[in-house]
């Protein structure tokens, strides 16, 4: 009993992949149908040869002749709208499959990303390579194969030593593709992994285009995109020289069989042992047989790349499980706790936060100052529950963060990051975080923040596009969208990371005034920043140095410490923090 149990434990998971894949099967069965019928509809040009040669030229039968030839149009026809029907439904298999699983891999993706995985969007790219094949011809060689001994048996019939020729003419193809699988899988994996780091590279460089162009660091991105190219064309090289051989080989016996055929065919007709028709036929049959094995060698190398891109999608599945769906909280009313809370980047042993605890309540604004990499942002991180604790805990109202529904908690959080990156639509979109919204609502966000009258300045007010095809918003412009994207549908908790970075006096102004208003509505606030305008505004203060909580109080009695420390040879830092307040 324990064994079985252990055994079923060993069970790999089934995922996403897995059951999208379950649910295709009856497709494919549909898919089967229709490779078994278009086999059989194939037996009729051989069948025609078969009975034009042996029938008609013998009897002369003219009728005979056109019914054949109008049979055989027949089954062509219907042939040739299976094939149509076929290639439709391998169009929208491979269309279902991205559309299932696209969502799937952009959110295992994002979540990949937070745990400090970099491969970006690969697995939407690997996705579209399986979806690629699908839509392939090569795909119908796996409806196409099983009907392979159907024409050797045929071939049989007519004569068995064309039969054995058939049969061992395939087992040969066969022999020589697994054999070209074995010497070109190696380097084939090993392009296909160098074109990704390839493919990194270039997208770096493009989305630092400013950057790389500002401080000519052109050619050094260019040699590095290179160095991964050129292993990914080397190994690419390496494969089709490996295969090029064994190509050449199955095609010389592909060729050369057919003609054998014939030859065969000939000398069993001039033998007496097979009529013309037998023998044209034949040959036929053979074409037929070994059509699926010379399409498989074709398309090998798109089937290789999609094997590989399938088992990387599983194994990114595997590595990174879909969250479970949690039962839906009642809103909070945004009292946030953190209790001994450490947290080490994923991968690394060195904490960035050490024992933090603290807690904000509705209505108040905490500030949270203190030099350069003593773990402010990373402190904001874990309250809008990007990341999570390594240890301790950060409660919203008494639950832990990582039992909400992440985002069932984003409706509550309202967060501005210190890089603030708008997304390509219009403004309106970046306040309604790119869904659906009433103007209402995005007016009001925008006037809670205090950039109403910034959006009427531009071109086309809340409809103007930014990003790709659209306007470039400066950083001060971007800093007050973000706000408004932050403060939207007025969430209960709102983490600001440096909000005033990028702001003029009138920038800081508005800020302060939408800070102002926030608390009036009962909103957790949580500003990272030391400016004059953010202290004023704060009912606490708490320093963090060193990824720990070194001072936490009231506003003035923490900066009286402060200023006290600052006169007793302070942190500069600190002291700023101290004399601009
Ligand atoms: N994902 C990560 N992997 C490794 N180290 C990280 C990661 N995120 C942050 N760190 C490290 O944690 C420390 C704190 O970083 P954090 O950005 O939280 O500091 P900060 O107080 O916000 O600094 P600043 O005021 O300069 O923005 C830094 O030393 C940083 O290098």
């Amino acid at each position: 009993m324990a064994l079985i149990e252990g055994s079923s434990f060993r069970q790999p998971r089934r995922t996403q992949l897995d059951q999208a894949v379950a649910a295709c099967r009856s497709t494919a069965w549909v898919l089967a149908l229709f490779g078994l019928a278009s086999n059989v509809l194939m037996l009729a040009p051989p069948l025609y040869m078969l009975q034009v040669y042996d029938r008609v030229m013998v009897s002369g039968a003219i009728e005979t002749l056109i019914m054949l030839t109008a049979m055989t149009a027949g089954a062509l026809l219907v042939f040739g709208l299976l094939d149509a029907t076929r290639s439709a439904i391998t169009a929208r298999l491979g269309s279902w499959l991205m559309a299932q699983l696209g969502p799937v891999y952009l959110a295992n993706s994002v979540r990949a990303r937070l745990a400090g995985d970099g491969g970006g969007a690969q697995p939407l790219r690997d996705l579209q390579s399986v979806q690629t094949f699908i839509t392939s011809p090569g795909f119908n060689v796996f409806f196409d194969g099983p009907w392979v001994p159907i024409f050797l048996i045929l071939g049989w019939l007519l004569h068995p030593w064309l039969g054995v020729l058939a049969i061992a003419s395939a087992v040969l193809l066969f022999s020589l593709g697994v054999a070209n699988e074995y010497v070109t899988r190696k380097p084939t994996i090993a392009s296909s992994l160098s074109q990704i780091a390839a493919t990194k590279h270039a997208e770096a460089t493009i989305r630092n285009a400013e950057v790389v162009r500002a401080m000519g660091m052109l050619p050094a991105m260019i040699a590095l995109w290179q160095s991964s190219n050129e292993v990914a064309l080397s190994a690419q090289q390496r494969a089709a020289e490996r295969g090029a051989l064994l190509l050449g080989i199955t095609k010389f016996v592909r060729y050369f069989v057919q003609s054998a055929s014939l030859g065969i065919g000939a000398y069993l007709v001039l033998q007496g042992s097979l009529s013309s028709g037998g023998m044209i036929a034949s040959s036929i049959l053979l074409g037929r047989a070994l059509a699926p094995v010379e399409g498989a060698m074709g398309a090998w190398r798109s089937f290789s790349m999609a094997r590989i891109a399938y088992r990387r999608l599983q194994a990114q599945l595997r590595a990174m499980p879909e969250e479970p769906v949690r039962t839906r909280l009642p809103a909070p009313e945004g009292v946030l706790t953190l209790r001994n809370v450490s947290f080490a980047a994923p991968g690394s042993r060195v904490p960035i936060l050490r024992s933090v605890s603290f807690e904000a309540v509705p209505g108040e604004v905490l500030a949270v100052i203190g030099p350069s990499a003593g773990g402010k942002s990373t402190l904001c991180r874990l309250l809008v529950g990007i990341a999570e604790p390594s240890s301790g805990e950060v409660r919203l109202d008494g639950s832990e963060l990582r039992h909400w529904n992440a985002e069932e908690l984003g409706q509550h959080i309202g967060y501005l990051p210190q890089d603030v990156e708008l997304f390509s639509g219009t403004i309106r979109d970046n306040i309604a975080r790119m869904s659906e919204a009433e103007d209402e609502a995005v007016v009001e966000a925008a006037m809670l923040a205090h950039a109403h009258e910034l959006i009427q300045r531009l071109p086309q007010g809340y409809d103007t596009v930014i990003g790709e095809g659209g306007i470039r918003l400066s950083g001060g412009q971007r800093q007050r969208i973000g706000l408004a994207r932050a403060v939207y549908r007025i969430p209960r908790i709102i983490v600001l990371d440096e909000p005033n970075a990028n702001l003029d006096t009138s920038g800081e102004a508005a800020l302060s005034a939408a800070i102002d208003e926030m608390k009036r509505h009962h909103c957790t606030l949580l500003i990272v920043g030391h400016r004059p305008s953010t202290i004023a505004l704060a009912d606490r203060i708490l320093l963090m140095k060193e990824g720990r909580v070194e001072l936490i109080g009231p506003r003035d009695e923490v900066l009286k410490r402060l200023r006290k420390a600052s006169s007793d040879k302070a942190q500069p830092q600190d002291a700023d923090a101290a004399r601009s307040a």
